[in-house]
């Protein structure tokens, strides 16, 4: 497949060792950001990186682990970089997150009224496969997280699966390994307490041996050490090591 995913940040949203649940992945030059949480900002500095790196943004639903950082990547896209990026998006999602959610830091009259003026702004459909860059086929599928709130998993080349935040659904994880030929799990992981919006660990390890072997796990809370080799062989994805995909 020939990409490189970094994960910028591995944590759960209010991890304080780890940043935001966000990643760089990477075709050649073209470095699309999943993902632009609170965080964002200083896990891309900490790496040596910074907004100017990244050539489009992808946004799985509107929590602040996910779209907090948007307020400065815009303002810098704006005003600093002269620079309109993509927006890869649920169709569903695009006002809520100009109206519920950007609008009332960006808003500048005649400057910045939609989202519009600061991205190009790519609506996807769920579950339909877009190439993004030369060698990145994206697939939203939509997922359960928050009752009510429209949140959506990434499925990569038709190889990766990329939760973002769900309850679990083994269901689509054997189905994507059985019947499209999924070779990668990536899947948030909360290590305690019950699943209400999360999976949790306990329930990745119901999971059959062949699917663990190919999972790992991010979206993870501080204590994540404590786990080390009582994961059933599911690996933990570390911050801010690059994987070949
Ligand atoms: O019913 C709820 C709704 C939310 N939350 C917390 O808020 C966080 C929001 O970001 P997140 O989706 O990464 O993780 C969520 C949880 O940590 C919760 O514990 N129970
Ligand atoms: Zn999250
Ligand atoms: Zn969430």
């Amino acid at each position: 497949m020939n990409l490189e995913l970094q994960m910028i940040g591995t944590g759960s949203a209010f991890a304080k060792k780890y940043f935001n649940n966000n990643a760089l992945l990477k075709d050649g030059d073209f470095t699309l950001l999943i993902d632009c949480g609170v965080t964002a900002p200083l896990a891309l500095h900490q790496l040596n990186k910074s907004f100017a790196d990244v050539d489009a943004v992808l946004i799985t639903h509107i929590h602040a682990d996910h779209v907090g950082g948007l307020e400065e990547l815009a303002f810098k896209m704006k005003f600093t970089f002269h620079r309109k990026i993509k927006l890869y998006i649920a169709e569903s999602l695009t006002s809520i997150l100009w109206e519920h959610s950007l609008k009332g830091g960006l808003y500048q009259a005649r400057e910045i009224t939609s989202l519009e003026d600061i991205f190009e702004v790519c609506p996807l459909t769920p579950n339909k496969p877009y190439f993004i860059s030369e060698h990145i086929c994206l697939e939203l599928i939509p997922n359960e997280h928050i009752p009510g709130k429209k949140s959506y998993s990434l499925y990569l080349n038709n190889q990766v699966f990329y939760s973002s935040d769900m309850i679990y659904n083994p269901d689509l994880l054997k189905y994507l390994v059985e019947e499209r030929s999924c070779g990668m799990i990536l899947h948030d992981c909360q290590l305690e307490g019950r699943g209400e919006v999360h999976t949790t660990l306990d329930e990745l390890m119901r999971l059959p041996e062949d699917i663990r072997k190919i999972t790992y796990l991010m979206h993870y809370g501080d204590n994540k050490d404590e786990y080390h080799g009582k994961t059933a062989g599911m690996e933990f994805i570390e911050q801010g090591r690059s994987y070949s995909l």
